[in-house]
């Protein structure tokens, strides 16, 4: 068999992230890679079209049981190109408040076959090794998506594990975050609970509710496994408001890892500059997917990430 010529994450990086639950990776991205996920994050931005859009604002708040053709558009989205727009982009009668490419929040799900420069970053021989250096046996990708954190009305994202949102039993959830714009403390950078993964566990779960023809989303427990098998962590015994967050402040072009059960967040962006990066997560394909996880494989599967 073919070994691959591209080394994955080196000893150090390694015992960082297992320490920390996190890992930056500062030029992942040459400038010149970056410059062109942009240019099509911008063009996009620019010729989707408003006139069949159900206007649908981006939150993980759960579901209040009253926008299925918005729950429709977000659910459907894990094997599309769609867009949702920041929750302060509108005023009270509704109407935007901005220009549609500075309104919207997230683009997402399937950047990942769907455009073929994010393609090419992220089904990437890197990517796979660093992924094998993690651990995985099937690394599978998903998710993907361009949040744009926007110039004064950039939503918060609260402190959350990615493993609440795509679990498997048992957990294997890496999120890979790319900066596309210097991510700073003014315009919302990650933090990180460092270490948290080792304690935290997968309490509750984000799934789809209701049926068929009627769904939405919405939290429940997790009676399942709470940490990775690699990791067992704690007895449970934490307190998520005890935790101390470190800024994760990075230029553009960096690459951060983010364990499955780290807690972690960002802030409002109320200054005057976009934060732009793109995401997308990886599972293991050799664990159970949960069915009700609120995304749900395309027929062909998740995407391999194999070099
Ligand atoms: O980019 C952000 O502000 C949050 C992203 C995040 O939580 C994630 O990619 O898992
Ligand atoms: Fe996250």
């Amino acid at each position: 068999m073919a070994t691959s010529q591209v080394e994955g994450l080196t000893p150090e990086q390694l015992a960082f992230f297992n320490e920390n639950g996190y890992l930056l990776i500062p030029d992942a991205l040459s400038q010149d890679t970056v410059k062109q996920l942009l240019k099509d994050t911008d063009s996009m931005l620019d010729n989707f079209s408003l006139d069949d859009h159900p206007m649908t604002k981006f939150s993980t708040g759960g579901d209040d049981g009253k926008d299925h053709v918005g729950d429709a558009y977000f659910l459907e989205s894990g094997d599309k190109v769609r867009y949702f727009f920041e929750e302060d982009a509108f005023d009270t009668s509704g109407k935007l408040t901005k220009p549609k490419n500075r309104a919207i929040n997230k683009i997402g799900h399937y950047l990942h076959e769907l455009s073929p420069s994010f393609r090419s970053i992220s089904l990437s021989d890197r990517n796979a090794a660093i992924a094998r250096s993690l651990g995985f046996q099937d690394p599978r990708v998903l998710q993907s998506m361009v949040i744009c954190k926007q110039p004064e009305i950039g939503g918060a994202v609260p402190p959350h594990q990615d493993s609440t949102f795509l679990y498997t039993d048992p957990p294997t959830a890496v999120g890979y975050w790319y900066a596309l714009e210097d991510a700073t403390a003014e315009n919302g950078c990650l933090s990180f609970a460092a270490g948290s993964q080792r304690r935290a566990p997968i309490r509750k779960r984000f799934v789809r509710t209701g049926k068929k023809g009627e769904e939405g989303t919405g939290f429940i427990d997790n009676e399942g496994p709470q940490f990775p098998q690699s990791h067992p962590g704690s007895n449970g015994d934490t307190k998520e408001e005890d935790e101390v967050y470190t800024m994760g402040e990075v230029k553009a072009g960096t690459l951060v890892l983010i364990h499955g059960n780290i807690l972690h967040k960002s802030e409002k962006n109320v200054s005057g500059k976009s934060r732009f990066i793109y995401t997308f997560h990886v599972i293991d394909g050799a664990e159970k997917y949960d069915e009700r996880n609120w995304l749900q494989p395309p027929t062909q599967g998740f995407s391999k990430l194999y070099s």
